[in-house]
């Protein structure tokens, strides 16, 4: 038996339906493709006898016409006697209706457009200069940069520049453009000279792949293409330190050192847990560079929820020098640490390149910063800053000018977003709970103004009463999207932690549908699949997130590790409040949310 196909132009009107039509709709898709067809009823007085109707729920029904794309054609089928003329659903109304529209439908005036073309119906609509782009396709999208934007990618600046914005201004294909334009410069200006002279860095590893590709199509030629590093800020600080030290760094993730350090705490009776220690050494000692027990003992501990004592201070000093140390001898590394490190070589040896282009800039921890900052000169186009401080997950907090970079008078505010709709703007600004954020250029940096050029369907909020019927609302959602021609590779599912992750790749997997995780991807036609903090800086033409419940987010560790304090308390808060916003504002086309039980408090509490 075939599945019920559907239109191009089905997927706009059914985003359109109330959740339980849009259930009862996939279960009579479901009951077609298990064989178990559901009656479809001719039209008495239709213009095409071919075209039918299926009732969906009370009072709702289906438009089906022939599916132009299925061999043999629905009436070579009906003739050779076939059970199962392939048809496909155009659209689905209330009865009354959908009976008026398909009396009027005609032979001549039924879509002929085939199915899994490139979703076009799916596209918001925006005002008519944007239409070229948005119906052009979506790699082609990607790299589409606005007029006004190239005043600033193409400009000449003396000293660091910084671009911020919200969701989808286009500050990272400016990052794009801005590196591109550099490297032209370059091959003009030292022609015999072709090492890597501009670096593009960011924060993640899906993100620089997908900005390596990007930068691929913007700079066809290899002599060019090849002056340009992409690199995560972390493989920067390796290679660094790899270079200069012939041995490979061995990295340790916070929460395995949080767990080597409890023990490190209870030996030696320190009343702390191993968090507050590698939070400690991280936010304070490595961030302020401290390398004097009289500085940390004066300095201020901002952003730090527990207050301590100098004897406490003089306490904690001694066993994170001593365990810091341990570490280096072992050659294990913690992320900022290496950053350090890297940044103390090159203070040495001497800057790398001649231009660095940074995106999602505001998660970079301080120690990074001293690494960028001494990995190119002072001077004119050194640093080109693009970031947005709503959007940071991280607990770094950075003031640039303490850091030796100055962008003040170079500062360029963004707030048209060309990628989410207004319709998507409008149900995940709440999400953040604040409209003001403290910039790295010490200013408060607001929202206010911030809107979108392009319209488009409502998010669809989904209700489950358990795991198992959540994964099937999904496998069921994703294959709509793949029927209305949304390319694999275009549509992202993301949960928050691993657990959900992986039964979400199990469902689609055991429905078909192939998926990579989102990570390090290529150019593979698979649907991306991955945590929220993965989707960070990227973006799809579908999104869905699973397991946006009360009980998973935020989730329970978090909340209990902040000890009943109620400053960490909302610090978590803030933190989950940021990573579900940016996680909503991946999508351009499409945005699906769904949960177990009672939401999260998170979509629920506006
Ligand atoms: N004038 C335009 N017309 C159509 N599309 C555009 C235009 N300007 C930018 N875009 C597209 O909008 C998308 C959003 O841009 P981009 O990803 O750079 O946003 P961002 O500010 O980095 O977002 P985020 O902070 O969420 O990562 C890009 O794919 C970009 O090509």
């Amino acid at each position: 038996m075939s599945a019920l196909a559907i239109a191009p132009t089905f997927l706009s009107d059914f985003t359109r339906l109330t959740p339980d039509v849009q259930l009862d709709t996939l279960a009579v898709m479901r009951a077609y493709q298990a064989g178990d067809r559901p009656g479809l009823e001719s039209v008495a007085g239709a213009a095409d006898p071919r075209v039918r109707v299926v009732s969906i729920a009370r009072d709702w029904s289906g438009v089906i016409v022939p599916d132009p794309d299925a061999a043999p054609g629905p009436e070579e089928a009906e003739e050779a006697g076939s059970d199962d003329p392939p048809y496909r659903l155009l659209t689905v109304r209330p009865r009354a209706e959908a009976l008026r529209y398909a009396r009027s439908l005609r032979p001549e005036t039924l879509p002929d457009a085939p199915t899994g073309t490139d979703g076009a119906a799916l596209a918001p609509v925006g005002p008519p200069e944007l239409a070229g782009a948005l119906n052009s396709p979506f790699a082609q999208w990607q790299i589409t940069l606005h007029p006004d934007q190239h005043q600033v990618t193409e400009g000449h600046f003396n000293g660091s520049v910084q671009v911020t914005g919200g969701p989808g201004t286009g500050k990272t294909v400016m990052a794009l453009h801005r590196a591109a334009h550099l490297a032209e410069l370059d091959a003009a200006a030292h022609p015999e000279d072709d090492r890597e002279s501009v670096l593009l860095t960011t924060y993640n590893r899906g993100l620089a792949q997908s900005l390596a590709e990007r930068l691929d199509q913007l700079l066809p030629d290899p002599g060019t293409r090849s002056r340009v590093r992409v690199a995560t800020i972390d493989s920067l600080a390796r290679t660094i330190v790899q270079s200069h030290t012939g041995v490979a760094p061995r990295m340790a993730s916070r929460d395995e050192l949080a767990q080597r350090w409890r023990a490190v705490a209870l030996a030696d009776g320190l009343p702390f847990s191993g968090r507050f220690l590698v939070d400690e050494w991280e936010q304070v000692i490595l961030a302020k560079g401290l390398e004097l027990l009289p500085d940390y003992i004066r300095c201020e501990r901002s952003g730090r929820v527990q207050h301590l004592a100098p004897e406490h201070r003089r306490q904690v000093w001694e066993t994170i020098r001593r365990y810091a140390g341990a570490m280096r001898v072992e050659g294990l590394w913690s992320y900022p640490q290496l950053a350090g490190e890297a940044a103390r070589l090159l203070d040495r040896s001497g800057p790398l390149y001649r231009h660095v282009v940074v995106d999602e800039a505001q998660d970079l921890h301080p120690t990074q910063w001293r690494m960028l900052r001494a990995a190119v000169p002072e001077g004119p186009d050194d640093l080109f800053i693009v970031g947005d401080p709503h959007q940071r997950v991280s607990d770094n907090r950075v003031s640039l000018a303490s850091l030796g970079i100055n962008v003040r008078g170079r500062g360029h505010r963004l707030r048209v977003s060309y990628r989410v709709t207004q319709e998507i703007l409008d149900w995940s600004m709440p999400i953040l709970g604040r409209r003001s954020a403290l910039g790295m250029d010490d200013d408060a940096d607001t929202l206010a103004g911030y809107r979108s050029l392009l319209r488009g369907p409502a998010p669809v909020v989904r209700g489950c009463a358990s795991r198992a019927e959540e994964l099937t609302a999904l496998g069921e959602w994703v294959r709509v999207w793949l029927e209305a021609g949304v390319g694999a590779s275009e549509i992202a599912v993301a949960g928050r932690n691993h657990w959900v992750v992986r039964g979400i790749a199990k469902e689609l997997e055991a429905r078909g549908v192939a998926t990579t995780p989102l990570e390090g991807a290529g150019a593979l036609s698979a649907v991306r699949v991955g945590t929220m903090h993965q989707l960070k800086g990227q973006e799809f033409r579908c999104v869905a997130l699973l397991g946006v419940s009360e009980h998973l987010l935020p989730p329970r560790a978090a909340l209990e590790a902040a000890e009943g304090d109620q400053v960490a308390l909302e610090h978590v808060y803030q933190q989950e409040r940021t990573l579900l916003f940016v996680a909503c504002t991946r999508a351009r086309d499409a945005l699906y949310v769904s949960h177990v039980g009672q939401p999260s408090q998170l979509i629920s509490e506006w």
